[in-house]
């Protein structure tokens, strides 16, 4: 199973937000994709879930099948209005096995509780998800990855507007599913956190700055650079010669 990005190039009205990426995912281990405001971070994310339509370049997902990706979206993206329960919206996980309007069966009921109880919700099920903290709310989303049992899991600022406590909890499991050999790849803004959990790190600045071990990525030259290159392309973004929108 590998996720390899061939001179990745993404834009938006012709404005290159990841420019030329290229480069291949460490297989079961947790990359932090890290770098400054406006780097292309979550562009890049959204761009690997096919959600975005790269100008020119590629995402090759060698080995997963798109059921085997999860992707949690900032949380400022999602909707919670909706009148759903936390067990409606975990048992989502399960849409692979059970189709859109399948009935959730014994099984995966069971699924859904016991990733309830693994993100410590478990006597939650049945409290409608807008009357969760952003907390609660994240450790719902998690819980969700784990009944679809992912392969590979993207997550963009998972700890933004989370609590200290939670955030620990959901950084053990993150160190957890490399254990079983998950690929996690995370947009991160905490050093700290990248540091203890994250063994690789991508440190984009539009641009790859640097891609590797995280210790050897994470130096004050390399972050003195990025924010420099960022600095740069804030006064005057260069419109691309690659032709084409980025919105898919
Ligand atoms: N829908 C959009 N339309 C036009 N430009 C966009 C759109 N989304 C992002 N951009 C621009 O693309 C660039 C990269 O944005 P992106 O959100 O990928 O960065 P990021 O590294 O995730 O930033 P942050 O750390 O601030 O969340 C920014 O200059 C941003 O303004």
């Amino acid at each position: 199973m590998s996720l390899r990005l061939n001179n990745l190039t993404v834009s938006y009205q012709r404005h290159p937000a990841v420019h030329h990426v290229s480069g291949q995912f460490a297989p079961g281990r947790a990359t932090a994709i890290f770098g400054p405001n406006g780097a292309g971070k979550s562009t890049l994310l959204k761009t690997m879930m096919g959600l975005l339509k790269p100008d020119s370049g590629s995402v090759e997902l060698a080995g997963f099948a798109r059921r085997d990706i999860a992707y949690l979206p900032q949380q400022s993206e999602i909707d919670r209005s909706l009148p759903v329960s936390v067990s409606d919206l975990v048992a989502t996980g399960l849409w692979h096995s059970t189709g859109l309007f399948g009935q959730v069966t014994h099984a995966g009921r069971g699924r859904v509780a016991d990733a309830l109880a693994a993100v410590g919700l478990k006597d939650f099920a049945a409290r409608p998800i807008n009357a969760l903290s952003s907390g609660q709310f994240q450790r719902v989303l998690f819980a969700r990855i784990l009944t679809q049992d992912a392969r590979l899991i993207l997550l963009d600022e998972p700890f933004n507007a989370v609590d200290a406590r939670t955030t620990f909890d959901l950084l053990e499991l993150i160190r957890h599913w490399q254990e079983e050999g998950r690929t996690v790849i995370a947009v991160l803004h905490d050093y700290e956190q990248v540091r203890a959990y994250f063994p690789h790190t991508l440190l984009l600045a539009r641009e790859v700055v640097a891609w590797g071990e995280t210790a050897s990525v994470l130096t004050d030259d390399n972050l003195r650079r990025a924010a420099q290159t960022a600095a740069h392309w804030q006064d005057r973004a260069p419109v691309c010669t690659v032709s084409g929108e980025g919105t898919a």
